[in-house]
């Protein structure tokens, strides 16, 4: 069975060196710089001390388009809708497509392009980073010479469950490789699930600091914890149940969120056992200049509330600092009191930039 990465950054990279280290038969569409680190080789490494040197990975580009068996759309939301036409050239009337877009609605822009093709929801659990040279761990460096993608937290790779065994036996082979796969019955539910941690993305971004440390503050914890009340809320009303992604119920984290840090981080321990330099796919969005996925995440929470006439009225605030934060209104990084006092209080005066 023949796999395409389309759209390989940190978490096609990640993903499909784990498949060809499995012996999946893969290849990778990806951006120029890109495509060079992957024709030389990866290093793979994660938070537990794995350490694999891939090489010997295919790519192709569009002049060599043919359709593959399976399409792993690996692109950000934003990314989904302008890729469409490139992705045609490899999709044939038997591809799966693979969205493995975090929040909520990517999938729906390409079943209404590839309305025949099966296409299924994948929800990623873990954090991948392309560590940057002064990031990376200096035995690593020492002793390899390939770009390193590190996967900085845990979590199996669920696959939307579908009703054909196409997808069997990669998933046989999958399991006794790098990185574990499942498939789930409840993909709703658990993008929902997935999101109420996205909350947070927008957070980390305006924070400017790695997620441990912003979690280590309690007032962009009791953010977080507003976020997540309205997507609970919403989520409650359209009778959508949230399966457990985290450490702890869904329903439980704003209360875990709210303690009081001596407590949080006696309680929080798995919350935690994150690397110390993660942070979110939002905050390198931001430092890259590229347009975030907001409007897919906090942004689907409130069209959902809206919808049900249900006011997200932190999501809104959240969202309309990110889009200051990229237009280049606000600047530098909006301390824990701050975001507090503006947020929950919504009094403007007291941010700076
Ligand atoms: N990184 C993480 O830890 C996690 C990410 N996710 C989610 O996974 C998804 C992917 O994120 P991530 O891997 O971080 O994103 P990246 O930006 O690292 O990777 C996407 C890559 O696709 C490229 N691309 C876009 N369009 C095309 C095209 N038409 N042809 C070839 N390449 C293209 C982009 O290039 P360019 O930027 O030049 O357009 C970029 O290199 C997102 O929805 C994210 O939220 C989920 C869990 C964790
Ligand atoms: C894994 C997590 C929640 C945090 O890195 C993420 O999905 C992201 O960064 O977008």
């Amino acid at each position: 069975m023949s796999h395409l990465i389309f759209g390989a950054g940190q978490i096609g990279c990640f993903i499909g060196a784990c498949m060809h280290e499995a012996g999946v038969d893969v290849s990778f569409l990806a951006r120029r710089h890109i495509k060079a680190m992957l024709e030389h080789g990866l290093l793979l490494t994660d938070y537990q001390g794995y350490r694999s040197e891939v090489t010997h990975l295919q790519c192709v580009d569009t002049t060599q388009a043919r359709p593959f068996d399976v399409v792993w759309l690996t692109v950000k939301c934003t990314a989904v809708q302008p890729s469409l036409d490139e992705l045609a050239a490899f999709v044939g009337q038997d591809t799966i497509i693979m969205c493995c877009q975090n929040g909520l609605g990517s999938d729906q822009i390409v079943r209404e392009r590839f309305p025949n093709n099966q296409v299924l929801r994948v929800m990623v659990p873990f954090n991948v980073v392309l560590q940057e040279n002064e990031q990376a761990n200096s035995q690593v460096r020492e002793v390899s010479k390939f770009a390193n993608y590190h996967r900085g937290s845990e979590g199996t790779l669920c696959i939307e469950k579908n009703h054909s065994d196409r997808l069997a036996a990669w998933m046989k082979l999958m399991n006794s490789s790098c990185l574990d796969v499942a498939e789930e019955s409840n993909m709703t539910g658990l993008q929902w699930a997935k999101l109420q941690l996205n909350l947070g993305n927008s957070v980390n971004a305006l924070a400017d600091i790695p997620v441990k440390a912003m979690l280590m503050q309690r007032n962009y914890r009791l953010v977080i914890a507003s976020l997540m009340d309205e997507l609970l809320n919403v989520a409650q009303s359209q009778h959508i149940q949230l399966p457990k992604v985290a450490s702890v119920k869904g329903h439980w984290i704003p209360y875990v969120l709210r303690l009081p840090d001596i407590l949080f981080k006696l309680l929080a321990n798995k919350m935690l056992a994150i690397d110390p330099t993660v942070r979110t796919s939002m905050w390198w969005d931001i430092k890259n200049g590229k347009p975030t996925e907001i409007q897919y995440l906090n942004g689907a929470v409130e069209r959902a509330g809206q919808a049900l006439g249900i006011a997200c009225p932190i999501n809104n605030a959240i969202i309309a600092l990110i889009s200051k934060k990229q237009n280049g209104e606000l600047k530098g990084a909006i301390s824990a009191s701050e975001l507090r006092k503006y947020v929950l209080s919504n009094d403007s005066s007291k941010l700076n930039g």
